[in-house]
């Protein structure tokens, strides 16, 4: 069998909703910021569904047993989220994973090479086998971080088949490296924007998000 990228735009309405309020340019910092937490919850909400590892056991209810899924507690879960635009996605996505463990990755891009570099690295040596990898990373542009983020995670024997990236908008240059590397990675995204500009932006976009989330 052939792996192939897979590239998931949820049509829900609120993914529609608040990627509109995120892209408008007079939406101020402090509501931005809010467009990209609920960005994280449902963009999470759609990405763990055939994700997350359940188990079947009875329960007792107060009148009788019954059988119940539960999330199983012995797999791990992880959220990398790539700072800085990525925490505002993690805030939504903790609201639904609260027990997963929170592996902070600091990137930032070179303004005119565009090349990232790494200032923080909370990476564990070495993650647990089994461990489910959620990435949140709102911009997929040339590409680079998200190649450095997914390179990271290899080196510490994270499993690219469990691994999902949440993201807002992706790019034609990153969609066709994690593709080229990853087969068989999954992305859930608010859009699939045109092309990266020779800025590094991407256009239509949401211009620079890490600055739109933090008001700098
Ligand atoms: O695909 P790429 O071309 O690598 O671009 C994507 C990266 O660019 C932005 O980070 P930035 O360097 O602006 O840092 P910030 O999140 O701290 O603003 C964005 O948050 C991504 O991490
Ligand atoms: O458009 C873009 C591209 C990379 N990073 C951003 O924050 N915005
Ligand atoms: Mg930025």
């Amino acid at each position: 069998m052939t792996l192939q990228l897979r590239v998931y735009v949820p049509p829900h309405p609120l993914i529609k909703h608040w990627l509109g309020v995120a892209r408008d340019a007079a939406t101020p910092s402090v509501l931005f910021k809010t467009a990209m937490t609920e960005l994280g919850r449902w963009l999470t909400y759609e990405a763990v569904r055939d994700w997350l590892p359940t188990q079947d056991v009875t329960i007792d209810t107060p009148l009788a047993t019954a059988p119940a899924t539960l999330v199983n507690p012995e797999v791990p879960i992880a959220v990398v989220p790539v700072l800085r635009a990525g925490l505002a996605l993690l805030e939504g996505a903790q609201t639904l994973l609260p027990l997963a463990s929170v592996y902070h990755l600091g990137l930032v891009r070179d303004e005119n090479t565009l090349e990232a570099s790494c200032y923080l690295n909370k990476l564990p040596d070495q993650f647990a086998p089994e461990t489910r990898v959620l990435i949140t990373e709102p911009m997929l542009a040339t590409g680079g971080s998200i190649m450095m983020t997914l390179a990271e995670l290899e080196k510490r024997g994270v499993d690219p088949s469990l691994t999902r990236i949440i993201s807002v908008v992706v790019a034609p240059p990153a969609l066709q490296k994690i593709g080229a590397a990853y087969p068989g990675l999954v992305i859930y995204t608010a859009t699939i924007d045109e092309f990266v500009n020779e800025q590094g932006f991407i256009v239509p976009g949401l211009g620079d998000a890490g600055d739109r989330t933090f008001g700098t």
